[in-house]
């Protein structure tokens, strides 16, 4: 047979195959459409059985484009099965035998991990192209000891034109990728990435595929991914759901501590995203236990018991900061009721717990307790420590200094916890005093994008629900832009509360490579101690930088031709340009959506304001007078680089006014590994 013979041959025994799977797939989806939920014994069990079942039945979909499987491994002899297909999720035959296994088995892992110099028993390791749902062609990589050479396929892959939201890597996840998406559920990882490089990715994926490995374990604990907005948010959406996992959660901050209803300068709002301000708040809280002026006396049937002062200030200073202050409040209660069951118990009778139930309950003791250990809101206590200027001296002494606490009050205190406007930094203060109140329920694993963005407070908001977990934590340093961004890794994952290995990604999937190249002259300014990110893209003839006389019509003008060709467009300006910018897009015709924080849209022109550009990408992408967004915001040279590190194809840079010196310097030759 003649070599095209035999590709055909290939081509059509594996198409059969993929047929087999598809039919296999829709049976076992039918079988489970077939289960009924009746057989729960009682009604709640029903309504939990009847959602797992359409949970399993959603995940069992055939989206017809999304290929069944993209690869196959043919071992060795040995103790592994002689040929496995290696696909999105398993399915099997009627007699139980797989057709394909899910990329996140443990036989899947040498798909994306096996060479020349360790096999992992792999012979042959076969990757499959597709077009929409169709088989068209297969590469075979044999490891025998010698170099592979490139995949057309993977290459393929990684060119494709992205249009609309993010889709999954699953196909062509990269060895140093697949070491982080596979790495312990009780491992802390985090994960330095220039921009890229699919931190994103690894995150989605390592969710996926520690729902797959602790399945029972996390369901019960439950998974969250938590992004800057919502736009980012529903720009990933669609990942776990394509590879099977339909019940993660998503959040932004905003969402987890509340939505903020006031806004403050950054100089305050950095101060209290510090983490010294825990003291303060402990302190504040605390400050409200008071000494016991007066002991208890309780009233019972005729008796009277009385605890004696001392003896209640005994207890209180026992209980004082031993427990959260919930608890502590509770315990006290308690404890007061067994000192008068001991005084009765002394006076011959035999109280049970009952009777210790209603003392801890009664009124002398509700008073005493209300009194020396007041019931208390988060609320309450910080709109006292930022309204009481004596309060807040003797929460913060030794801690902060008077400057410090002048800048933290409010200039004009609201009239009540209840009237007053939170912000952002207050949610999380909030969010801190809530724990110290009541502890916080933990998630079984949480991955954290963009996380150097976050504040002290803010990650140790995060911490406290992976208390008893781990997390993922993912971030650019060099992408830093809040006034609070970290420096380093290691303050990060201290605040976080978790011991975590730094892993540096620094191969770029995104940004072709003269595009990577430009926006990285910004690095040594903004970041000098990060790795130099090398493109895998070529891209030649992505970038285009130009003077020109009115920025806002060459944009437009630049968008428009953009649109012959194929793929996503967007048209990146400073805050204060996009009115302007939005208004000459609709005057010459152009369709578009302006981007933002809610919502990422599905039109193919989008005009974005630079600070909800993170995060994102396009194939086309056009930056609008980068000075602009410099001076826009005090970190607006990560801003930029941000921006100019978006886009998939092609990069247009336009400005009136001369570029900022930091990008007119040469290019740092890429950091070898
Ligand atoms: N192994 C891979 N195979 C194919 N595509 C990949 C791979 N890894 C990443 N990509 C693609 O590269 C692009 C960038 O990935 P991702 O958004 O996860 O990077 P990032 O590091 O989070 O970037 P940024 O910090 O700039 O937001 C995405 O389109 C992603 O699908």
């Amino acid at each position: 047979m003649s070599g095209e013979a035999d590709v055909a041959g290939t081509l059509e025994a594996e198409r059969a195959h993929l047929e087999g799977a598809r039919t296999a797939l829709r049976r076992m989806r039918e079988h489970a459409e077939s289960l009924s939920a009746d057989a729960a014994g009682d009604w709640v069990s029903a309504q939990i059985l009847e959602a797992l079942l359409d949970q399993r039945i959603q995940a069992l979909a055939d989206h017809p484009d999304t290929p069944l499987f993209f690869g196959r491994l043919d071992h060795l002899p040995g103790d592994l099965p002689e040929t496995v297909y290696v696909g999105r999720r398993h399915v099997h035959d009627d007699g139980g035998a797989a057709l394909v296994l899910d990329w996140r088995a443990p036989v899947s892992r040498s798909f994306y991990q096996a060479g020349p110099s360790e096999p992992m028993g792999v012979a042959r390791r076969r990757r499959f192209g597709y077009r929409g749902g169709d088989l068209t062609a297969f590469e075979d990589e044999h490891l025998d000891g010698r170099e592979l050479g490139e995949s057309r396929l993977l290459t393929e892959e990684i060119e494709r034109p992205r249009t609309g939201p993010m889709r999954d890597i699953v196909a062509t996840i990269q060895p140093e990728q697949d070491v982080i998406v596979r790495d312990d559920l009780a491992k802390t990882v985090c994960v330095q990435g220039a921009p890229g490089t699919g931190k994103t990715a690894v995150g989605l994926h390592r969710a996926a595929y520690l729902l797959f490995t602790h399945r029972e374990r996390l369901s019960r604990s439950g998974v969250l991914i938590v992004g800057p907005n919502r736009a980012f948010l529903s720009y990933i959406a669609g990942v776990l759901p394509a590879l099977g996992e339909v019940r993660v959660d998503q959040a932004t901050v905003a969402d987890l501590l509340g939505g903020p209803t006031g806004v403050e300068p950054d100089e305050r709002a950095a101060l209290k995203g510090d983490a010294r301000i825990v003291d303060v708040l402990r302190k504040g809280l605390w400050l409200h236990v008071t000494k016991p002026a007066e002991g208890l006396l309780v009233v019972r049937g005729g008796a009277r018991f009385r605890v004696p002062d001392h003896e209640v200030r005994e207890l209180v200073a026992e209980l004082r900061g031993a427990t959260r202050y919930g608890t502590g409040r509770e315990a006290l209660a308690r404890r007061l009721a067994h000192r008068v069951l001991v005084l009765m118990e002394q006076r011959g009778e035999a109280p049970d717990d009952r009777v210790h139930d209603a003392v801890a309950r009664s009124r002398p003791v509700k008073a005493l307790v209300d009194q020396v250990w007041p019931k208390l809101t988060p609320q309450q206590v910080l709109f006292r420590l930022l309204s009481d200027a004596e309060f807040l001296a003797r929460a913060a002494k030794g801690v902060l200094s008077e400057e410090e606490q002048a800048l933290l009050r409010w200039d004009k205190a609201p009239r009540s916890a209840r009237s007053a406007r939170w912000t952002d930094a207050d949610l999380a203060l909030l969010d801190e005093l809530g724990d110290l109140i009541e502890r916080t329920a933990s998630l079984g694993h949480l991955v954290v994008d963009e996380a150097q963005d976050l504040s002290s407070m803010q990650l140790r908001a995060l911490g406290r629900r992976c208390a008893t977990g781990s997390a993922t934590v993912l971030g650019d340093l060099a992408q830093g832009t809040t006034p609070w961004s970290a420096r380093t890794w290691t303050e990060v994952l201290h605040h976080l509360g978790r011991e975590g290995e730094v892993t540096e990604l620094t191969v770029g999937f995104r940004v072709p490579r003269e595009v990577l190249d430009y926006a990285t002259r910004l690095l040594p300014s903004i970041a000098p101690g990060l790795a130099v990110p090398r493109s895998l893209r070529p891209g030649r003839g992505s970038l285009t930088v130009r003077e020109v006389p009115d920025t806002a019509k060459a944009a437009v003008a630049a968008v428009r031709d953009l649109l012959s060709r194929d793929g996503s467009i967007a048209l990146v300006a400073a805050d204060s340009e996009v009115a302007s910018l939005a208004a000459l897009l609709e005057a010459e015709g152009v369709p578009h959506a302006v981007l933002t924080p809610d919502s990422a849209g599905t039109d193919r022109v989008q005009l974005v304001p630079a600070p909800l550009v993170k995060g994102l990408e396009y194939d086309h992408v056009v930056v609008a007078e980068p000075s602009a967004i410099v001076a826009a915001e005090p970190r607006g040279l990560a801003r930029l680089y941000v921006a100019l590190t978006r886009a998939v194809t092609s990069l247009t840079v336009l400005h009136t006014t001369p570029l900022p010196s930091e990008l007119t310097r040469p290019t740092p030759p890429p950091t070898t590994t």
